[in-house]
């Protein structure tokens, strides 16, 4: 059993109890945008992640103040947040991405394993502007149904993948906004190299590429620029940083030339 299944019938779990016992309804919130924000800007962006530990690298920065953190992100120039709002192997709650949206301007991804709709309008309930769907999670046609439910409901969706086979289905879903995890979820491995092979084949006019996982320095995000990614998606280095300005602002590399 591979840590992703793990994480899944844990989820299967969650669901039930979440259908049990229902959610706060929020409040309606105004549309925010990663996909017009990321897509006009002539610098690489950063999505700058909220994680208090991972089932790689247990405990990361587990006293965070979710707020202070998702304010200094903002200020040092990150284009979205991320919230992990797993609890079992992240850590994270549906609080924590509450009290964020309410203290920041840019959009925030709902960083989850979603397998049911009843999530998806918890997310939404809660302020989320973007969900993650993992294409290694899901059926094809699961898949299918929970991406066009989060865009009925005015979401934007991160299509997440990890290899070939997964980018051509979420081609075929029609993913505007598609995230290349360097991270494999079930080895853990990482490597960058996956975004510059994947990327090849993606078309960047009407997509907008985000690489996720293992940014640690400038030279990464050259790396991925050059590869056509608009963004990335940055967790433990900025979760680790003692100065988050610096980090933030090395990685906002002008796109140049070769990034269209
Ligand atoms: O901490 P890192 O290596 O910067 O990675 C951030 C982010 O990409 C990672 O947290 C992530 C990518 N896809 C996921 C899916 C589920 C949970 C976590 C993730």
């Amino acid at each position: 059993m591979t840590i992703l299944d793990k994480i899944l019938a844990e989820k299967e779990k969650e669901v039930e109890k979440l259908k049990k016992d229902g959610f706060e309804q929020g409040s309606t919130f105004p549309k925010r945008s990663l996909y017009d924000s990321f897509t006009k800007s002539d610098r690489l962006n950063v999505i700058a992640e909220i994680k208090r530990a991972s089932p790689s690298k247990g405990d990361i920065h587990i006293t965070v103040d979710p707020v202070e953190q998702a304010k200094i992100y903002e200020n040092a120039g990150a284009g979205a947040i991320s919230i992990l709002t797993d609890t079992p192997f992240f850590k994270g709650t549906m609080e924590d991405l509450r009290r964020v949206r309410e203290v920041v301007d840019v959009p925030i991804l709902c960083k989850d394993f979603i397998i049911d709709p009843i999530q998806i309008d918890r997310a939404k309930a809660n302020g989320a502007d973007v969900i993650l769907l993992i294409a290694a999670a899901l059926p094809t046609d699961r898949l299918d149904a929970l991406y066009h439910y989060a865009t009925s409901k005015n979401l934007e969706v991160l299509l997440e993948v990890h290899d070939q086979e997964e980018l051509d289905i979420a081609k075929k879903i029609g993913a505007n906004i598609i995230g290349i995890n360097n991270r494999n979820l079930k080895t853990f491995e990482v490597d960058l190299g996956i975004t510059e092979k994947l990327a090849k084949t993606v078309s960047l006019e009407n997509t907008l590429l985000i690489s996720e996982s293992g940014f640690k320095n400038e030279q990464d995000a050259a790396r991925v620029i050059a590869a056509g990614a608009k963004g990335i998606l940055v967790g433990e280095t900025l979760m680790k940083s003692t100065s988050i300005a610096q980090a933030i602002s090395a990685f906002r590399l002008p796109l140049g030339v070769n990034n269209p």
